[in-house]
């Protein structure tokens, strides 16, 4: 029966990966009422009810008639059921939250990556020149799909967390892996178990014979022991890799669980630009792997040169001159080269920057060049195409879109790592409990509890919380109305504290394996005061940092607008998603009673 349901699931999903000339996502909003019980008044889940029938984003892309098709790199994942989506919404209205135990933080890379269940990547089948393009386009896809398969038969349906099933963004991997000698592969830190694939690592170590660089990004957003707890973790269990820790926004003060605090925006956007710190460590690294082979030095001074120009124009600097925007939106499918090509060709040692999308890759790749040459998002799957830069003439910079590899993880714990982009989530209240047990969110969000009555005296921490009634809480607080009814926006609310913890301000932060225990260890490790700096914890930040006026009306006003805000670089986005995030999406059924719609 097993095998039977498995085979089904996989058809399904083959269906959906390889129909063609599905163009386009339809985002669309719909306005759900939700019955909360008796004496309480009927909240608007204004999430999208119906969308598994109509968000095409698990659609293979391609116009079909080889014209130009604006939706060929999004992202793509597996369609979820209705029932499932509503088993959960349920659970977030009805099961009351808990603090978990802070042991329960620490995760090991095989709970999310067991060995046993065949977590690979699709992988470029065999070719030869001889080939016709469409011949080997057709290979490719064939072997994606039995790939799916393989998946499928060793994983039940559920199992698995959301993946990219878009073989465009696929294509876009195994080139940058084809084309880079080294490969800086960029991980969250307070993630790092869930954006590394072991498979992975096997292939470019094993196969492929060339060199990770693990990039320990945004280290701002973390405690330095834990970093350096990270960082041994990492090494200890793939001793081929070259550890770099990494921040584009040093300075910015952490948040524990002990002491949390929603991150003020303006501190963030004070310290946004090109660090001293991170480049140089990824430099050093690069120099260690071509042991001379490569002329590096045009890019240890452009770094040195960078830096003074950083302090005393005090911005980013930008020489304009070697940095050079060379290729992009190359035809995949017409590239045909070797992945066991040559080494440091022509003298040119080409980096190719690889993660999960979200992990700042683009932010890596603008602070190595030294001012904004890719544009940065909070919008998952930002980057669709590879891009290929210039640093010096003889470092050759590779970006690739985001991948989703397939894992074991959570997926409510793979929505708050920002991999699955927010406004396209059904149910964001789950996840929403799945932060809320696991982080000190009370006294953060100084909510009040739905069902208090005025009368009584408030204490929020005595009370029992659901997902909902946070949701709810944080909608009132807000001011989330919806347009018709003028209910508290639940679902606005919901994606609003999500993305407080994709960014950060609300920081959720893995563990290693006995981290809980060697904590004191790690705190007085020798190697800290090297993390503190390129956090840029020095004690005199810190101390400058306590003499900032903090006062809680200042706060009040910044949570108040911190998920209204565009991006702090003031990207490009989607309009639909910049609406979204405003609320001002156009929804079609406002017009509609919310009874009418449900
Ligand atoms: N706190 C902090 N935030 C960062 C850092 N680097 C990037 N970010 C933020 O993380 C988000 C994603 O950054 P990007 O550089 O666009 O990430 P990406 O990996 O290129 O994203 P995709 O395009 O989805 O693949 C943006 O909101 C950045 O401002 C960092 O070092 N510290």
């Amino acid at each position: 029966f097993l095998q039977k349901n498995n085979r089904k699931h996989s058809l399904k999903c083959l269906n959906v990966c390889v129909c063609a000339g599905e163009n386009g996502s339809s985002h669309s909003s719909r306005n759900a009422s939700v019955e909360r019980g008796p004496g309480r008044d009927r909240q608007s889940d204004t999430s999208d009810s119906e969308t598994t029938d109509i968000r095409r984003i698990n659609h293979q892309p391609g116009t079909g008639d080889g014209r130009y098709d604006p939706n060929k790199f999004r992202l793509h994942f597996e369609k979820e059921s209705k029932e499932e989506v509503e088993r959960r919404k349920k659970i977030a209205r009805e099961k009351i939250l808990k603090q978990v135990a802070e042991k329960e933080l620490e995760i090991d890379m095989n709970q999310i990556y067991p060995e046993e269940k065949g977590l690979n990547f699709p992988r470029r089948p065999s070719w030869h020149y001889n080939m016709q393009r469409e011949e080997l386009l057709r290979k490719e896809e064939k072997s994606f799909l039995e790939y799916l398969q393989a998946l499928h038969s060793k994983n039940p349906p559920g199992t698995l967390s959301h993946f990219e099933h878009n073989l465009e963004t696929w294509r876009q991997l195994w080139r940058v892996m084809e084309m880079s000698d080294v490969i800086l592969l960029i991980v969250d830190i307070r993630y790092p178990v869930l954006q590394f694939p072991p498979a992975l690592y096997h292939y470019i170590t094993g196969e492929l014979k060339k060199y990770i660089i693990l990039v320990l990004n945004k280290v701002d957003l973390c405690p330095s022991p834990l970093v350096l707890a990270w960082k041994h973790y990492m090494t200890k269990q793939f001793p081929h890799l070259h550890c770099v820790c990494f921040t584009s926004h040093p300075g910015q003060p952490y948040t524990t669980r002990e002491s949390l605090s929603i991150l003020q925006k303006k501190r963030i956007r004070k310290k946004v630009g090109w660090n001293g710190g991170g480049p140089i460590h990824i430099m050093r690294a690069c120099q260690e792997i071509t042991a001379g082979r490569v002329d590096l030095s045009s890019w240890e001074k452009k770094i040195k040169r960078d830096a003074v120009a950083m302090r005393t124009e005090g911005d980013q600097a930008d020489d304009g001159v070697e940095s050079v925007l060379m290729e992009h939106n190359s035809d995949i499918g017409m590239e045909m080269n070797s992945p066991t090509q040559e080494l440091y060709k022509d003298g040119v040692l080409t980096l190719g920057c690889i993660g999960f999308p979200n992990v700042g890759k683009s932010s890596v790749l603008n602070s190595l060049v030294g001012r904004k040459v890719v544009s940065v998002s909070r919008t998952p799957g930002h980057t669709k195409y590879f891009q290929t830069y210039y640093l010096t003439p003889t470092v050759k910079l590779c970006d690739c879109p985001g991948l989703v590899f397939p894992s074991q993880v959570d997926k409510q714990l793979q929505i708050l790592a920002g991999i699955y982009p927010v406004s396209q989530l059904q149910e964001p209240y789950s996840s929403v409990g799945y932060l809320c047990e696991r982080t000190n969110f009370l006294p953060v969000l100084k909510l009040t509890h739905p069902d208090h009555s005025p009368e009584t005296p408030h204490d929020s921490s005595t009370q029992d919380w659901t997902a909902w009634d946070v949701c709810e809480a944080w909608a009132e607080k807000r001011g989330y109305k919806t347009a018709k009814a003028a209910r508290n926006d639940v679902y606005r609310a919901a994606n609003s504290l999500l993305r407080l913890a994709i960014d950060g301000r609300i920081c959720l932060c893995l563990q290693p394996p006995g981290y809980t225990e060697s904590k004191d260890e790690w705190e007085s490790h020798p190697d800290l005061a090297e993390i503190s700096a390129l956090q840029g914890r020095t004690d005199e930040e810190r101390e400058r940092e306590d003499d900032e006026d903090e006062s809680s009306s200042e706060l009040e006003e910044d949570d108040r607008d911190a998920d209204d805000d565009e991006d702090a670089d003031g990207d490009d986005e989607d309009d639909t998603v910049k609406a979204d995030r405003k609320g001002l999406t156009l929804n079609m059924f406002s017009v509609l009673g919310e009874n009418e719609c449900a």
